[in-house]
């Protein structure tokens, strides 16, 4: 990277460019806020005027009809009227921006064959001279954009969609820009703007994450621009810029099929609320709109509504992990947690839905009153007579449910003669016996014998009564509430029978199933197992379903009943944070949508939690989504590290042996400290110390990282008459400036200019990933703090001389 003496001609002639653009910008932002005015205007006036072109007329079917035709044309008109005004808008809002920097970059590209290099000036969006065909800045998605990104003066060349183009770039330059007054440039010989990146990686932590579309790295631009995979597997170290090429990726496909693909049909799935805030400015800061953000949780809480229990989430199983150690269900439910997440599970569970084809379904009673009126067993039999074997088990279900319901019927007669329906009669009011004679008067049932006709009332009247009582029956069939899942996924626990069948029998086949985890062993059950079902069950006492649970009954239930809910609008999904998915919540997730391209990213490294912390890469879930075809699938690696100083990065991968191939961005910064501390009040004193420190040097976002959410609420209530600091909990939705403390495992996917870990001295070998996860949340700064005598994890680090010591 050279920033050339740029001589006084050249740097003229940008700044007359410059000029030039800008006053074309003005121009366009006249006519376009015009237009916009002119737009509003009509839209007031549609609005004003909507009744006055519609007659309504509801005296009979013909009119009304016609009436609700003439409203639905008026309510068209008014949307299409809406959609232009918005478009106007948006053309409006993305000249502003322009005005405030039209460019950030420019290449001159000779193409192959062609006379004259030409120069592509590149912002955030296009603007075309009033020739309408000269383009005057180039949309940084635009296909020739690439070449920004991708290379180096010298040969060059770029993917349209027509095919490749080849040439030579003679220059590449960066701007400055800012309220339309050129700050700088640079020339650049090697990749992308070393020094440009330097400025922006220098500055502080935001509270809000911010768009990086100036100085996208050429990896970062493939993971943006990949469109012939199905599968995108992003493995990136911390702060390699997972998210942020994520979020320029939804931005580059809005733009690349635009007219066909719109906001609403991407979604991205978040750790949680609080990383959905910090990520939501991004999208319209590119001019974009943002995409769907949804958590697993929230899915899951939604589809297993139903049981009414309350779902912990994989923050309170965390909790549990960490703090509850002295339960004597502790180390029980660690092996629970793990194999429940794990691809043997998976295939087991698998096995277990084609065995259920043949037995195995359970119901439950339905009771009426008192009594049963048809029994689970009764239903079983059913499910698995003869009639209804040929039918595969989501169709079998339809086909009980039409049996069970006509069973109902029978039996809703027998009820009417009920002595109990006599009574309910007679606590009829006069309107209920209105309905009755004008129900019975117009289906001309009233003969004008009153005997009769009194008869036929009465027995109008217990049916009405019976049938009104039946209803709550048929909604619970119809929404499948019979059907006993919690004990079906008990039985996997509880049936010895059933497990050895499924471990050794026929339903462990390894016939070809359309899932290819189907064909897997099973492997041996883990240890702890015969108590798996006393930790559901006590869960179940207090109304909860463990984390462990919710996702494997989802897919168990979602499998019987052949997946009922998918969004097949969805074309694209984008899975953050993916190295804390199980194989279970990936496949959910894809028959969930299946039509749409999946994007993932994640970081092996910041495997944190329990439930996948064996899980040692991406290949269940190529498998599961390619079956087969690899060439759906690609996995892009991110090593370059550029959130954390290189002298963070070190520390980091001193800690974590596994993050050896990381690569620290060469920016420098003070050593991290490792700060011994005798006791609390100690700790108290150096993490009030210190980030005073830091805010009079100007770090405005600065993360006190804890163990545990306990320990969290502990730390900040003690430093609460010391220091301004917040306390992040999982219903914090907002992250703001200043001091935070919370659990490191909350802190996943966001930074700080400077953190501090509170008691190092409480990570334990199993929580090496957890403890690298909280160093490299930090951008600038990093100090540690451990018990004096207990440096655990930290001792290898102590040992250099590069560590110092307060
Ligand atoms: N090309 C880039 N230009 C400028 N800043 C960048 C670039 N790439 C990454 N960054 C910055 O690096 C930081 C980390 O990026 P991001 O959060 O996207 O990484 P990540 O891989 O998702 O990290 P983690 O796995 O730790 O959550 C952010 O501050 C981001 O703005």
């Amino acid at each position: 990277m050279t920033n050339p003496e740029h001589n006084l001609e050249e740097l003229n002639r940008e700044t007359r460019r410059l000029q030039y653009v800008t006053d074309r910008i003005r121009e366009q932002l006249t006519q376009v806020e015009a237009l916009v005015h002119a737009r509003r205007q009509d839209t007031e006036e549609i609005k004003r005027n909507f009744w006055d072109n519609i007659t309504v007329n509801l005296t009979n079917e013909t009119e009304t009809i016609e009436t609700y035709t003439s409203i639905q044309q008026e309510a068209r008109v008014l949307a299409e009227q809406e959609r232009s005004e918005r478009e106007a808008e948006r053309q409006l809002a993305t000249l502003t921006r322009l005005a405030d920097s039209p460019y950030f970059g420019r290449v001159d590209f000779r193409e192959d064959g062609q006379g004259e290099a030409e120069p592509i000036y590149i912002g955030l969006a296009s603007l075309v001279e009033n020739d309408g065909e000269t383009f005057l800045i180039y949309d940084w998605r635009a296909p020739i954009s690439s070449l920004f990104y991708d290379h180096a003066p010298g040969k060059a060349g770029y993917e349209t969609p027509e095919g490749e183009i080849s040439g030579e770039m003679t220059l590449k330059r960066q701007y400055v820009i800012k309220n339309g007054k050129l700050i700088n440039m640079f020339d650049t010989d090697v990749t992308i703007g070393d020094s440009l990146l330097q400025q922006a990686l220098s500055q502080g932590a935001s509270a809000q994450m911010k768009s990086i579309v100036a100085t996208i790295q050429r990896e970062q631009n493939r993971v943006i621009r990949d469109e012939k995979h199905r599968l995108l597997i992003v493995q990136g170290a911390a702060g390699s810029g997972k998210t942020s090429a994520a979020l320029q990726r939804v931005a580059y496909l809005l733009y690349r099929y635009r007219g066909s693909l719109t906001a609403d049909q991407i979604v991205l799935f978040s750790p949680n609320p609080l990383f959905n805030s910090y990520i939501s400015h991004v999208l319209p800061e590119l001019g974009e709109a943002n995409m769907r953000q949804s958590t697993f949780q929230e899915y899951l809480q939604r589809r297993l509504r139903m049981f009414r229990l309350d779902i912990e989430d994989l923050y309170e199983q965390t909790e549990y992990v960490l703090a509850e150690r002295e339960d004597p269900y502790h180390a029980v439910r660690l092996q629970a947690i793990k194999y429940k997440a794990s691809p043997d599970f998976f295939a087991l569970i698998n096995r277990y839905v084609r065995l259920l084809e043949k037995k195995g379904m359970k119901f439950r009673d339905i009771r009426f009153r008192g009594r049963v009126l048809i029994s689970g067993d009764e239903m079983e039999e059913v499910f698995y007579s003869d009639e209804l074997r040929r039918y595969k088990l989501h169709e079998r279900i339809d086909e009980w449910k039409k049996r069970i319901a006509l069973r109902l019927q029978e039996l809703e007669k027998v009820e009417r003669r009920r002595k109990w329906v006599s009574e309910a009669i007679n606590l009829l009011d006069d309107e209920a016996y209105r309905l009755a004679y004008e129900k019975l008067r117009e289906t001309g049932r009233f003969k004008g014998d009153t005997f009769d006709d009194e008869r036929r009332e009465q027995a109008y009247l217990r049916k009405m009564v019976v049938e009104e009582h039946f209803a709550p029956l048929r909604k619970r069939l119809r929404k499948g509430l019979y059907i006993d899942y919690l004990t079906i996924y008990r039985n996997l626990f509880l049936d010895e029978e059933l497990l050895r069948e499924l471990m050794h029998g026929e339903g462990n086949g390894d016939e070809q199933g359309q899932d290819p985890s189907q064909g897997r062993g099973s492997g041996a059950l883990p240890e702890g197992w015969e108590k798996f079902d006393e930790l559901f069950q006590r869960a179940l006492t207090d109304k909860k379903l463990l984390y462990e649970d919710a996702t494997p009954l989802l897919y168990l239930k979602e499998s019987i009943d052949g997946f009922t809910e998918h969004d097949n609008s969805v074309r694209h999904v984008l899975v953050d944070e993916a190295q804390d998915y199980s194989p279970f919540q990936f496949a959910v997730l894809r028959r969930l949508f299946p039509r749409a391209r999946m994007t993932v990213l994640g970081d092996l490294n910041q495997a944190i939690y329990m439930q996948t912390a064996e899980i040692n890469g991406f290949e269940e879930l190529a498998e599961l989504f390619a079956a087969g075809d690899r060439e759906q699938v690609a996995t892009i690696r991110l090593l370059r590290s550029y959130r954390s100083t290189k002298q963070i990065v070190e520390l980091s991968k001193r800690l974590l042996p596994e993050a050896r191939e990381v690569e620290p961005f060469h920016r420098d910064g003070p050593k991290p400290s490792l700060v011994s501390v005798k006791d609390g009040d100690d700790a108290c004193r150096f993490a009030v110390d210190w980030a005073a420190g830091q805010l009079r040097a100007g770090r405005s976002n600065v993360g006190i990282l804890t163990y545990t959410a306990k320990e969290a609420a502990e730390v900040s209530k003690q430093l609460q008459d010391q220091l301004e600091a917040r306390l992040i909990t999982t219903e914090t939705t907002q992250l703001e400036s200043g001091v935070s403390v919370l659990p490191a495992y909350l802190a996943k996917g966001i930074e700080f200019d400077a953190v501090l870990i509170w008691d190092a001295s409480k990570y334990r070998e199993a929580d090496r990933k957890l403890l690298y996860t909280a160093f490299t949340r930090a951008m600038h700064e990093l100090a540690v703090m451990y018990r004096q005598g207990d440096p655990g994890l930290l001792q290898p680090l102590l040992e250099e001389p590069a560590a110092s010591m307060a």
